[in-house]
């Protein structure tokens, strides 16, 4: 059965309508489906089979505790960016040893909890970060395992925002220096290289562009050795795409595959970081029309969900689909999909051929993935609620935001005098 699929016309999450979720929970409301999530993480540990790894999902893709406690009772690693993903794989029951620590911005403080709880390792993404990692870790009498972000500078072919591999983006250590700063990491007592990493960019629909990065780190890993320095693991990242429009993503099967056979013969575990192609079609965006609004050259459908819910489109001018969940009597116009939110760029679709009534209830698909991670409270919307669909049950695993959620934190001011 597919996660989401039409039953006598109206769209299901595995067992459960649509309709029936938007009645109980109300709307705008992120809906996920409990088996996609498991079959994709699925698919990366059975392609990764008996080579040794970890399959460590980049949990800014879809951070929910109730999608993390999925993945962890699968076994999943994590790749984390922040102190608070480390503290939700904690509370999703994750184990920290399996656990990456990336990102450009590592505070000393992040460092600290990451050493407390016994990470993996860190992907360190520069020279100043390397500085400050190993007097945090002697500070605290240990040493901080150290895998290098290198970047490989090669052009991942997709969208320019979502491309990080190239030299002139922020991400990781040009890989021509990689060789004098893994000797830093040598010739200290607080630090142990243990991996190389790299992650080229995001929605890659081209294995290519993966085994030319490959490439250029088992060249460096081979010249790394030669004075001896041996790495125990690669880590190629994430980025595998997903359709969303007519794109066909290699198979996890293949691109996996393919990198397998490069590290034949090679005593080297692989780490992965997927995010999207773990989480993005096991989401859609359940959201219903307020207003039917017709000017001069367009028809606009204003909904309950918003640029705030979903950021990608205003972001990236991304396409996901938009489907009607029920059927209607209405004929068949082309119509812009647009929020409340006060910006001209506040669209999650235009042009979109559906047969449309006041109150009709849409689903925006393939929003799994760095859609309600990326949501904010701008124009103080309150955020949207998240279910989590197993079979013919239903997990709120996150409650609509209140009022009282949305000032939390915040305070008014006494009078002049
Ligand atoms: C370091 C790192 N790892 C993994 C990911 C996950 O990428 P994706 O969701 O494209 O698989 C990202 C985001 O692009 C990232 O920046
Ligand atoms: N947020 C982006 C992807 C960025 C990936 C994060 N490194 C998207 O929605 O497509």
């Amino acid at each position: 059965m597919n996660d989401f699929h039409y039953q006598q016309g109206s769209l299901w999450a595995e067992g459960v309508s649509l309709e029936q979720i938007a009645e109980q929970f109300g709307t705008p409301t992120y809906v996920y489906s409990r088996a996609h999530f498991e079959r994709q993480y699925r698919a990366y540990a059975d392609a990764l089979g008996d080579h040794p790894g970890m399959v460590c999902y980049a949990i800014k893709a879809n951070s929910n505790l109730g999608v993390l406690s999925v993945l962890a009772q699968l076994g999943a690693g994590f790749d984390i960016v922040s102190a608070g993903e480390l503290e939700r794989v904690l509370m999703a029951g994750g184990d920290p040893a399996k656990v990456v620590f990336s990102g450009v911005g590592k505070t000393a403080d992040e460092m600290r909890r990451a050493l407390e709880v016994g990470v993996h390792c860190f992907n360190v993404e520069s020279e100043s970060e390397l500085e400050r990692l190993e007097s945090v870790a002697a500070e605290m009498g240990t040493v901080a395992p150290v895998s290098l972000r290198v970047n490989p500078d090669v052009d991942a072919k997709t969208h320019p925002y979502i491309s990080t591999g190239l030299k002139e983006n922020k991400f990781g250590i040009a890989i021509e220096r990689a060789p004098d700063v893994y000797k830093k990491v040598a010739a200290s007592s607080s630090l142990e290289a243990v991996g190389v990493d790299c992650h080229i960019g995001s929605q890659l629909t081209e294995i290519n562009p993966f085994l030319d990065a490959l490439d250029r780190l088992l060249l460096l890993i081979d010249q790394l050795a030669e004075s001896g320095t041996v790495l125990q693991h690669l880590d190629l990242g994430g980025g595998l795409g997903v359709r969303y429009r007519g794109e066909e993503p290699p198979e996890v099967s293949d691109y996996l595959g393919a990198v397998k056979e490069k590290l034949e013969g090679r005593n080297l575990a692989l780490v992965l970081e997927p995010g999207r192609s773990i989480s993005a079609n096991g989401g859609a965006l359940l959201t219903r029309v307020e207003y039917l609004k017709h000017t001069e050259d367009h028809n606009f459908a204003i909904v309950d969900a918003a640029m705030n819910d979903n950021l990608r489109p205003a972001l990236y001018q991304a396409w996901q689909d938009i489907v009607a969940v029920t059927p209607s009597n209405a004929a068949p116009e082309s119509w812009d999909i647009v929020g409340p939110v006060c910006e001209t760029g506040d669209f999650l679709g235009k042009h979109r051929p559906l047969a449309l009534e006041q109150g009709q209830l849409l689903a925006m698909l393939s929003a799994g993935a760095y859609g309600f991670t990326m949501s904010s409270n701008y124009n103080s919307r309150t955020r949207a609620a998240e279910v989590l669909v197993d079979g013919d049950k239903t997990y709120l695993v996150r409650a609509r935001e209140s009022f009282t959620d949305l000032v939390r934190g915040e305070s008014t001011v006494p009078t002049k005098d």
